[in-house]
């Protein structure tokens, strides 16, 4: 619990219907029962909405508002909490904020209500995670990836896996402790067995907390390819609109275009190239080559263009063969005009790519590349049982499957368990950090200062 008692507004700057103002912590209220007058006598009851007004320091009415109080633990953050509903429109609720300050509130830091959440334990980390990515969902898959985290399903996920492998250290540790029995306590195939089981969890939930993350921040795709291959084309045909310039002279672009495009829920973010090519015409396009090559470097997905109504040059295959090692698609553009080249024959040039014919101009075969755009990424099917996690926590479920792969090792080459053990404990430490349990100061300092004032 904290000692003091913050406020903030919590609703959007600017005209509104309704601003809500939230106190909360042990004199929330003392506070609002001093500076608001109900409407009737009767004391305050948690959970039931009250008429006031709010009124100045000089008595004068500021606003007619709405008071709901709540009583710790039940309230958002778990503590004494009061919403005061003002009128819309920054002035009322900014006037209230005032007031509550000068009767002896302080304002909230960013964040600093989930921060309380958190701390009170009505929301763990990823909980927490969760509301902030609610806020930020653009997707109504990104929006149920949140709301699947913060009813605590990565929460009840990682618990079990942490308990299983709780178990498991424990059953090792017996056997440690007595070794003069001289069998272990847990056998070798059997302790095998069950850490599979543990990897197999980890590998399921690693797959769905992957595409909360790509609900969440999207793919970036760059579009890449030699000169009037049309790129820029592709681009505004996806996008279905003229964003990039387009002309039949070779080298048109020179900048890096970015634009964001919402597919099956994920924001696909379209990057637009200078094309490709040891031939440029000036130090302008040198440059805009350069930023290509970055971009290449940069993005999620790289989609190579080739003009499949001129005849197949060298560069293409070369370029194409140095992707064999990142997310890649070939797309034979201008399928509209007489094609120079067929996708079986580049496919037998370039086995291990997906080549995929298209009309930029036309639009035609667009939502097969999306589709394969998204496949490449995400794989299969996950994306509708996503869960949101951060980047950091799916770090940690890696950090999580590679010691339990370390402990499986240890085991295949006959060493001792006590190796086992401390792989064991590196694992459960992993999950523990994604649900906060570790406490790191930084950390929650950071992850909550990403949040608004007032949430
Ligand atoms: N006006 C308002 N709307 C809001 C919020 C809020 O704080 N205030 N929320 C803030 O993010 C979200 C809703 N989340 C909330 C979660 C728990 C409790 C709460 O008071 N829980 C208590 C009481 C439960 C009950 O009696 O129904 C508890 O769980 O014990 C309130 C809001 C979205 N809308
Ligand atoms: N017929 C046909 N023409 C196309 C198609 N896509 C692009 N073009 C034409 O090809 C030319 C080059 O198109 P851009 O989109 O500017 O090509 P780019 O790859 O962006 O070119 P740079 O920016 O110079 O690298 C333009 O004249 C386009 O109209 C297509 O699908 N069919
Ligand atoms: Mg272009």
């Amino acid at each position: 619990m904290f000692g003091d008692t913050i406020a903030a507004i919590s609703t959007a700057w600017g005209n509104s219907g309704i601003a809500i103002v939230r106190l909360s912590g042990p004199d929330a209220w003392a506070i609002a029962q001093r500076q608001v007058r109900l409407q009737t006598g009767a004391p305050l009851k948690p959970r039931f909405a009250r008429n006031a007004v709010l009124l100045d320091e000089a008595g004068e009415v500021i606003d007619h508002i709405l008071v709901l109080p709540f009583r710790a633990p039940h309230s958002y953050t778990g503590e004494d909490l009061v919403e005061l509903h003002c009128h819309g429109g920054s002035l009322a609720a900014q006037r209230c904020l005032e007031l509550l300050i000068s009767g002896g509130a302080r304002m909230a830091l960013p964040g600093e209500y989930t921060r309380r959440a958190f701390e009170n334990g009505r929301l763990d980390l990823s909980q927490a995670e969760a509301v902030g990515a609610l806020i930020q969902a653009r997707s109504n898959e990104a929006l149920r990836a949140a709301n699947r985290t913060l009813d605590g399903e990565l929460t009840r996920a990682v618990g079990e896996i942490y308990e299983e492998l709780t178990a498991l250290g424990a059953e090792i540790e017996v056997g440690l402790d007595f070794p003069e029995e001289d069998v272990p306590y847990i056998a070798d195939e059997s302790l095998a067995d069950r850490l599979e089981v543990v990897r197999q969890s980890l590998a399921d939930l690693l797959e769905r907390c992957s595409s909360g993350v790509i609900l969440r921040e999207g793919i970036r795709v760059a579009i890449v390819g030699r000169p009037n291959a049309g790129k820029s084309s592709l681009l505004n045909a996806l996008l279905k609109e003229s964003r990039a310039i387009v002309t039949a002279i070779p080298g048109t672009t020179r900048d890096v275009i970015e634009a964001v495009l919402t597919y099956r829920g994920i924001p696909l973010r379209l990057v637009d190239t200078a094309g490709i090519t040891e031939n440029y015409h000036d130090e302008v396009e040198a440059i805009g080559v350069e930023r290509a090559r970055a971009a290449m470097k940069e993005a999620d997905v790289c989609v190579w263009v080739i003009d499949g109504s001129e005849p197949l040059h060298q560069e293409d295959v070369d370029r194409v063969h140095e992707l064999a090692d990142t997310p890649h698609l070939v797309v034979l553009n201008k399928a509209d005009l007489p094609q120079q080249i067929s996708e079986a024959s580049l496919t037998a040039l370039i086995p291990a790519s997906t080549v995929i014919s298209v009309s930029a101009a036309e639009g035609l075969r667009l939502d097969e590349l999306k589709e394969s755009l998204v496949g490449l990424v995400s794989g299969t099917g996950a994306l509708d049982t996503g869960l949101n996690a951060s980047s950091r926590q799916v770090e940690e479920l890696r950090g999580a499957i590679a010691s339990v792969g370390t402990g499986l090792k240890a085991l295949g080459d006959g060493l001792d368990q006590a190796l086992v053990s401390g792989c064991v404990g590196d694992a459960r430490r992993s999950l523990s950090r994604i649900l906060g349990g570790d406490r790191d100061e930084d950390l929650l300092h950071e992850i909550f200062g990403r949040f608004c004032i007032g949430k």
